[in-house]
């Protein structure tokens, strides 16, 4: 694994039955980046998202967390490395505030303390903290709602702030862009763009002027295997992409939004 790997999987294969839904698949995220997974319906994109996360067991193949081989490891274990994912379908405590919600999360990370005359000043430095994180998702003026208020743009900021709040090395999005409007998908990308640089991110999208929005490197995958990592100009200008992606012969309008 090379120096700058923050996370690695290796030849990491699922089988359903006879049904290969990811097979043989080997890439690394390199420490910091926007890391993008694509690929058409089917390519199996969430299979590999639930095998990196740990929600699902490999048929075969390692995942490695920096130096780490955390392939046996189960979704807990594998978060409180450091890898940590955000939920297409919301795990948020909808009648408990913004605020609330990201403070259960950096009380998690501090661990329960015992010492109930510190409860005051503990309670202190978790509003401290979790209102800093919701500064960071653009949230804090939502901080005092019920997370059931917000709208569904802004529940999907707070998911990333409760995943921030764990301080993650390695942060999986899910499909984030799913089920929002065109301006709150233009709002998270300056939400991803504006994420701590030591955080690296790893996002499975539908979305491509999402993805090409924030992503330095493309996967993609087709009928389960890896086609192609690489930086966006790269994935732009396959030919091999282009047909995998769209099946089809009209690709004029694939990849002409988005910077890179
Ligand atoms: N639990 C399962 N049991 C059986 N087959 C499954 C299961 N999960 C996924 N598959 C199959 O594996 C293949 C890959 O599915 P996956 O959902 O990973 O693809 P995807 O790229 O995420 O697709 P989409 O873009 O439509 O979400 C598909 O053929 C799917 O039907």
């Amino acid at each position: 694994m090379s120096d700058q790997a923050a996370l690695r999987v290796e030849g990491l294969s699922r089988h359903f039955g006879s049904l290969k839904a990811v097979e043989d698949v080997s890439f690394e995220v390199r420490q910091g980046s926007r890391h993008a997974v694509i690929g058409p319906n089917g390519a199996g994109k969430s299979t590999l998202f639930a095998l990196v996360a740990g929600a699902l067991r490999a048929t075969s193949g390692r995942v490695w967390l920096r130096g780490d081989d955390v392939t046996s490891l189960s979704e807990h274990a594998r978060a409180r490395r450091g890898l940590v994912r955000t939920f297409q379908h919301s795990s948020l405590f909808l009648t408990a505030t913004a605020r609330e919600n990201v403070m259960l999360a950096v009380q998690r990370r501090h661990g329960v303390q015992a010492q109930p005359w510190r409860a005051v000043a503990r309670r202190r430095v978790l509003v401290a903290e979790a209102d800093a994180v919701l500064e960071q998702l653009f949230l804090h003026h939502r901080a005092g709602q019920t997370a059931g208020a917000l709208s569904h743009g802004e529940r999907r900021q707070l998911e990333v702030a409760v995943a921030l709040a764990t301080s993650p090395s390695v942060l999986l999005l899910d499909e984030p862009a799913a089920g929002m409007s065109h301006a709150d998908t233009q709002a998270f990308q300056e939400i991803v763009l504006g994420l701590p640089s030591d955080v690296t991110v790893l996002l499975v999208e539908h979305d491509l002027d999402l993805v090409f929005g924030v992503a330095d490197q493309v996967t993609v995958m087709q009928l389960g295997q890896h086609l192609l990592t690489g930086p966006p100009e790269e994935v732009r200008a396959s030919d091999a992409v282009q047909k995998a992606y769209l099946g089809a012969e009209d690709t004029s309008e694939l990849f002409l939004e988005g910077p890179g």
